[in-house]
């Protein structure tokens, strides 16, 4: 049974907290933080998402704190750091904040902007971490294939671990992999993978060498973990730009992979000004460590979003949670 509403909410907590540098286009987070008798949990889809696409991040919240964590493999996650589109005087200040990192995941391809600009933050990463490091660029499904099979031209020089979702569809990830296939450049699908009505389809169709998995779009660390086993390919585990309480989760779901071969997308907390926790997840010597969080409740209170937005907050979880497999239907007033 999941539990109904009023207990998810009983000791919930909406906060809003501030990013460093402009992320999506925004540059507060909101979440909504839910106490569980197993522990804290977040709730926090992104703003524009449906109820439909809210119910999976709503699964894996129920689960973070009222489920049963997964067996743990190891107790640090490597993580990358992760490059917004900033200017390329601004790179260094934001590396900074990630501490010592070997892999630098830049995010390309913004409709602002052309592909100059993003050779030019790769190039500036490549300088200021040198040749042993691991460079992979995101471009949120942003480009069409030849755009992409230029933008890997372009970007060969500085070397790159992998290109994470290229193009938006599945069909176009395949045609890519088929023309990069002498290459050595690995495609990895993100929303191909947490956007899509069948995970799999992707790894069905050959179209991705990886997958990036998060816990929250997935509806959970159990289903994460059978999406990836079904998959049959290697895999990294990144945040939804999660506060700490959401990066916990994430690290029990990289910590409960049978192999991890790539830095996670874990490191997020180093792009927000402030937490909820006295002690983040931010990344240090390149890792962050797998173990509960507890937020701070005078944190809870310095952070706590305006009114109207945990109310707006509270009805999205209702709206949700009434979508939920096995929920009952919402009473009528
Ligand atoms: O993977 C990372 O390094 C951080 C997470 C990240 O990039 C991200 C954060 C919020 C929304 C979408 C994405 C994404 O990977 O596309
Ligand atoms: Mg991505």
């Amino acid at each position: 049974m999941i539990p109904e509403p009023d207990e998810l909410l009983a000791g919930a907590h909406t906060v809003r907290l501030p990013l460093a540098t402009r992320f999506r286009g925004v540059t507060e987070r909101e979440a909504l933080l839910l106490h569980g008798p197993n522990g804290w949990a977040e709730f926090s889809p992104f703003l524009e998402y449906d109820d439909a696409e809210a119910a999976a991040w709503l699964a894996a919240a129920i689960e973070a704190g009222w489920g049963e964590p997964p067996a743990a493999r190891r107790d640090r996650i490597p993580v990358n750091a992760t490059l917004p589109t900033v200017p390329v005087d601004r790179i260094r200040e934001v590396l900074e904040r990630f501490g010592a990192v070997r892999t630098v995941k830049v995010k390309v391809a913004d409709a602002a902007e052309g592909l100059d600009a993003d050779v030019a933050r790769v190039r500036e990463v490549r300088r200021l971490l040198g040749p042993e490091a691991r460079i992979r660029v995101d471009a949120n499904g942003a480009w069409n294939v030849d755009q992409a099979e230029r933008a890997a031209h372009a970007l060969a020089p500085f070397d790159l671990e992998y290109l994470e979702q290229p193009c938006a569809s599945v069909g176009e990830l395949a045609e890519l992999r088929g023309r990069l296939h002498d290459w050595q450049l690995p495609i990895a699908a993100d929303e191909s993978v947490r956007k899509a009505d069948d995970p799999l389809a992707v790894a069905r169709a050959g179209a991705a060498d990886l997958l990036v998995v998060k816990v929250q779009p997935l509806g959970g660390v159990a289903r994460a973990l059978r999406i990836v086993a079904e998959a049959g390919l290697p895999a990294v585990v990144s945040s939804a730009l999660d506060t700490s309480v959401g990066l916990a989760m994430g690290a029990r779901l990289a910590a409960a992979l049978p192999e991890l071969d790539f830095d996670c997308g874990l490191g997020t907390a180093a792009l927000l000004t402030a937490d909820v926790t006295r002690e983040p997840l931010t990344p240090a010597d390149g890792a962050i460590p797998v173990r509960p969080v507890e937020p701070d409740a005078a944190l809870l209170r310095a952070h706590a979003a305006p009114p109207d937005r945990a109310t707006w907050w509270h009805a999205r979880l209702r709206r949700a949670h009434a979508l939920l497999p096995g929920s009952a239907p919402p009473r009528v007033e």
